[in-house]
């Protein structure tokens, strides 16, 4: 059993007006090779909604929820925030936490999957913010949570509830199209713990596929599902993670297909990339194709995600295996700091 006194989540961080967009992603993409077109691009999906990405109002409103739901059920434990790419910065807040006493750290990212965007690179954010500060606390990353129930939830949950919204004569027949972030394929074929077998798939792909198949099956009603990509970045002679939504979408037109539902089951709060590439752009493919469109909403603070934290919390403390939906063998998380190592 190890105890903590602190838990801190750990998220991307976003742009808060207009002159913080550029800052923003000069820090996001520095040394990452991003064709300065496509940056520009980007700039303007924010610009759109003034400057403003919507995560750090999420981060704040999970921290809200959280800090409810541990004095509830009698977590003790003081909740800090760090980003990696914008203010709070991680590292300042590791410095908040020396100042304040706090030696040992258990964080969770605002990131269920197990590839270097997502958990690695969060690992090293850690390790760099520690290193630059004096008497910093040790930290425990929470291992990548997708398949935990609490997860797998919120999303049955948010599908019902966006299938709902579907005209009743469209219903029945509505696709379900699950969204993640698409990733160079050289990442994601480094993606996953290197002593596991995922099959044919690489693990990042594997594992969408689970939870796509999960929530399908949890939401009932024989719904025929896809699982496609968004967010695509870097130049085109890389090879990425395919279909893109938008590709897909015309496919689906072409096979007669009227509704959709779009799952974001990649992410776990509505920010930009969700409200940009699949309330704007998505929207607008679908509208183009007269296929009526509608989204599910990420988990953000649903209370079966809220309870899913203090859970892997408890689990990290105890030193519990995981416990996952599935069949993807969890053993593979035992220790997170081996993941998306090269094989
Ligand atoms: C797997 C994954 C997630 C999902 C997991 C998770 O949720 O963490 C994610 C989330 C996010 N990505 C975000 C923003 C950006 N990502 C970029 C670029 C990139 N993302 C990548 C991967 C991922 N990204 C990759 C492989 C790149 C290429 C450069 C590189 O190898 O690093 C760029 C640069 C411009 C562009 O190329 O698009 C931006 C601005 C925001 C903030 C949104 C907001 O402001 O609300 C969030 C939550
Ligand atoms: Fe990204």
């Amino acid at each position: 059993m190890r105890s903590y006194d602190a838990f801190l989540l750990i998220s991307f961080g976003g742009p808060e007006k207009s002159d913080d967009v550029i800052p923003f992603l000069e820090n996001v993409t520095r040394g990452r090779g991003i064709p300065r077109e496509r940056l520009a691009e980007v700039g303007e999906h924010y610009y759109l909604f003034g400057g403003v990405s919507p995560i750090n109002q999420q981060c704040r409103d999970l921290i809200a929820a959280l800090r409810a739901d541990f004095a509830d059920n009698g977590v003790d434990l003081p909740v800090y925030w760090g980003n990696r790419n914008w203010d709070p910065y991680l590292a300042d807040t590791v410095a908040q936490m020396a100042r304040d006493g706090v030696r040992r750290v258990v964080a969770l990212a605002t990131s269920a999957y197990s590839n270097y965007s997502s958990h690695r690179q969060y690992l090293e954010d850690v390790e760099r913010a520690r290193a630059a500060v004096g008497g910093a606390p040790e930290i425990d990353l929470i291992r990548p949570y997708y398949d935990h129930p609490g997860f797998v939830d919120a999303f049955v949950d948010h599908t019902r509830q966006a299938l709902e919204r579907l005209p009743e004569e469209l219903r029945a027949d509505a696709r379900l199209l699950y969204s993640a972030h698409s990733i160079p394929q050289a990442m994601a074929e480094r993606s996953g713990d290197p002593r596991c077998d995922y099959g044919p798939l690489t693990a990042y792909e594997a594992q969408l596929a689970e939870v796509a198949r999960l929530v399908t099956e949890r939401v009932g009603g024989g719904h025929r599902y896809d699982l496609v990509y968004q967010s695509r970045s870097g130049p085109p002679s890389q090879p990425w993670l395919e279909p893109d939504i938008n590709d897909r979408l015309e496919q689906l037109a072409g096979e007669g297909v009227r509704a959709v539902v779009v799952v974001p089951h990649g992410f776990v709060s509505d920010h930009m990339e969700v409200k940009y590439d699949l309330d704007v752009e998505a929207r607008a493919t679908a509208g183009k194709l007269g296929i009526r469109m509608e989204r599910a909403a990420a988990p953000g603070t649903h209370p079966a995600f809220v309870a899913m934290v203090r859970d892997l919390v408890a689990e990290r403390a105890e030193g519990r295996p995981a416990r996952g939906l599935g069949s993807i063998e969890r053993s593979c998380h035992d220790d997170p700091a081996d993941c998306c190592r090269p094989r």
